[in-house]
């Protein structure tokens, strides 16, 4: 009641200030997803920072308890009706719906890409990564979670988490919709996915005749074999994190959301070292909120190290460094994991039963009719399709356990004639002229292996004390050798399965005009494969492990030595799992979600 009353007080001096013009700071403001404009508060019980697969979730989960308010603070700006596509994200890579990190140069890696750094996709908006991902729905292995566990993180081995993958999951598919490891109820639905080539049968007999099973990879006992892509769609239309836990409960009055923020500093009292609020931009205004009980970071694994340190929590001797004062030391934004890839192979066929990305730009009218009135049609591509997880001669993991994952793509970078698909991974001149141009537009498919339990590990780290200003990113792909002898084996696989009868009969080659960093090398040779994975180097947009559970965070996500600051992303991770990371995520926060309201004896909402 006296927070509230507070807040009237400081309102009113606000609007009456603004009449004479100062401070600028508005007292209503358009509020995501409300008709009309929502009177701005000062104090909420949580705030959310960054409205990503993490916040969306924690700020659905929180609010339903009517009693505390919950402040998300975004970014990013509105989603639209071309961003729910699915078969627009390499375009949406290229907007103002990613930050478009760019890696610092490393003669291991990316020696193939625009100015020898990697291009890292972040997404910026409603469902953060969420509203450019492939949709691409994985767990991982259990042994994933009984890891975290182990490394002193009770609560969260496999048998822990399993109630919280389940929670998520709306699983459509019947064959999947009974199985044990499969949920009904949760706010994220998941499907096959609706437009596919005839190539994704060949993908699957080919997987069969090496004598792969075709499996539910999301069950813990059939993770190796092969499958299609179980996704996160409805209908076929993309669901980020925004449209599954954020649009179905806008009517809350207990939840507020501002778009177009920055957040740029923690507020917290040095003497207490509590979290009490955020300073953020909007519109050029710097403004501040209040937290009475939690801030919770939600940013993503490179801007909540970003936040902590422009706060004052990071490593002491690089914020000495920077000039900003030492709240308090911890390893942030070391230990950075990613599943690093290689894009490149190139598999050339003699009919048009691709995905043809120039006849899709050419037929655009019908296939957006097909889209929006018959909910069919081509624009429903994920732009992949199959998924298969090996095991390479190097695991040194149970039989049960891949290390390399394939993804089947029914197109390659030269299928658009380098239009879009290689601008998103910012493939450079050189490499693309030399080895693609003369296939440009010719109908091809691709394999692109993931690697699924890198050793190597990178460093993210402050470029100086503005808020506005990309961190720098140090990746350190491949600087454990075990990394590369892994991706060859994975390259080598995919070769293979290319080569199965059910791919011939559509005249499947490789194509084998080497990278030209490479051609000292004997194509296809080992050697070969190791100089094209620093060449033509990938991310597959995995970042995490910057703020580890066990050492910047403890196993409740709380941030050691401050009270009141949790944090809710991939960035706790304490180590990479073998998925794509939007599901781990969403298990996450639910667990996360459920964290803070015991210790804030808060209530739930229960489903059956
Ligand atoms: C191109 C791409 C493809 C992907 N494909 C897949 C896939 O197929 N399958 C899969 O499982 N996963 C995929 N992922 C990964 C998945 O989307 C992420 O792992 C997941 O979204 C991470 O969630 P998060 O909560 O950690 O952060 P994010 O989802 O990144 O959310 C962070 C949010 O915080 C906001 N934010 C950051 N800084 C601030 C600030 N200072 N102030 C205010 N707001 C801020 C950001 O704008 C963003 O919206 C993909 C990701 C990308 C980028």
């Amino acid at each position: 009641v006296i927070d509230d009353l507070i807040d009237s007080i400081q309102l009113a001096t606000q609007k009456v200030l603004r009449l004479f013009d100062i401070p600028k700071t508005p007292v209503t403001d358009p509020i995501y997803g409300a008709n009309k404009p929502k009177v701005t508060k000062l104090h909420y019980d949580f705030i959310v920072v960054g409205m990503g697969a993490g916040g969306c979730v924690i700020a659905n989960r929180l609010t339903e308890d009517f009693r505390s308010t919950v402040l998300v603070i975004e970014n990013g700006q509105e989603d639209n009706v071309i961003t729910d596509i699915p078969a627009a994200n390499p375009y949406t890579l290229l907007t103002d719906y990613s930050y478009n990190f760019e890696t610092e140069p490393d003669p291991n890696a990316c020696q193939g890409m625009v100015n020898q750094r990697c291009p890292w996709a972040s997404g910026k908006g409603p469902g953060g990564g969420t509203i450019l991902s492939g949709l691409i729905w994985t767990r991982g292995n259990y042994r994933d979670y009984d890891n975290w566990a182990s490394l002193g993180n009770p609560g969260w081995s496999y048998q822990d988490v399993l109630p919280y993958f389940l929670k998520t999951e709306n699983m459509m598919e019947p064959e999947l919709r009974n199985s044990p490891y499969h949920g009904k109820h949760g706010f994220v639905p998941v499907e096959y996915v609706r437009y596919v080539t005839p190539l994704l049968n060949s993908f699957l007999k080919a997987a069969n005749f090496f004598g792969y099973r075709i499996v539910d990879y999301n069950n813990p006992y059939t993770h190796v074999g092969f499958s299609q892509i179980q996704s996160v769609v409805k209908g076929g239309e993309r669901v980020t994190a925004a449209t599954a836990y954020i649009k179905p409960i806008l009517y809350r009055k207990n939840l507020y959301v501002q778009m177009r923020s920055r957040v740029t500093q923690i507020l917290i009292n040095p003497l207490t070292k509590t979290a009490y609020g955020v300073k953020f931009v909007k519109r050029g205004a710097v403004r501040v909120a209040y937290a009475r009980k939690e801030v919770i970071l939600s940013a993503g694994a490179f801007n909540s190290p970003q936040l902590l340190m422009l706060s004052g929590i990071g490593p002491a001797d690089h914020l000495k460094e920077i000039g900003i004062p030492v709240l308090q030391d911890l390893p942030v934004g070391d230990g950075l994991k990613e599943h690093v890839g290689m894009h490149g192979l190139t598999f050339l066929i003699n009919q048009r039963v691709n995905l043809a990305p120039l006849s899709v730009f050419q037929g655009i009218v019908i296939n957006a009719l097909k889209y929006f009135l018959t909910s069919s049609g081509v624009l429903k591509t994920l732009g992949c399709e199959g998924v298969g997880y090996v095991k390479t001669k190097y695991s040194n993991l149970s039989r049960a356990q891949p290390d390399i994952e394939l993804v089947f793509i029914p197109s390659a970078f030269n299928t658009d004639a380098g239009v879009l698909l290689r601008k998103t991974f910012a493939v450079g001149d050189e490499l693309y002229d030399y080895t693609y141009r003369e296939i440009d537009g010719v109908d091809s498919f691709s394999i692109w292996p993931m690697l699924m339990y890198p050793k190597s590990q990178g460093i993210v780290r402050l470029k100086d004390g503005n808020p506005f200003n990309q961190v720098r990113i140090w990746h350190n792909f491949y600087s454990e050798g075990v990394d590369i002898a892994m991706m060859v084996e994975g390259i080598k696989k995919a070769v293979q399965i290319a080569k199965a009868p059910s791919f011939r009969k559509y005249g499947s080659i490789l194509h084998r005009t080497p990278f030209p960093q490479c051609k000292q090398y004997a194509f296809g040779s080992d050697d070969y494969w190791a100089c094209a994975v620093r060449t033509m180097t990938t991310t597959w947009h995995h970042q995490c492990c910057t703020n580890r559970m066990g050492q910047v965070v403890d196993y409740n996500l709380r941030v050691r030595g401050i009270k009141r600051l949790r944090i809710v992303d991939t960035s706790v991770f304490p180590e990479i799992p073998g998925a794509h990371t939007q599901a781990p995520t969403y298990m996450l926060a639910e667990k996360a979600a459920d964290i803070i309201k015991a210790e804030w004896k808060m209530y739930s909402i229960k489903v059956s």
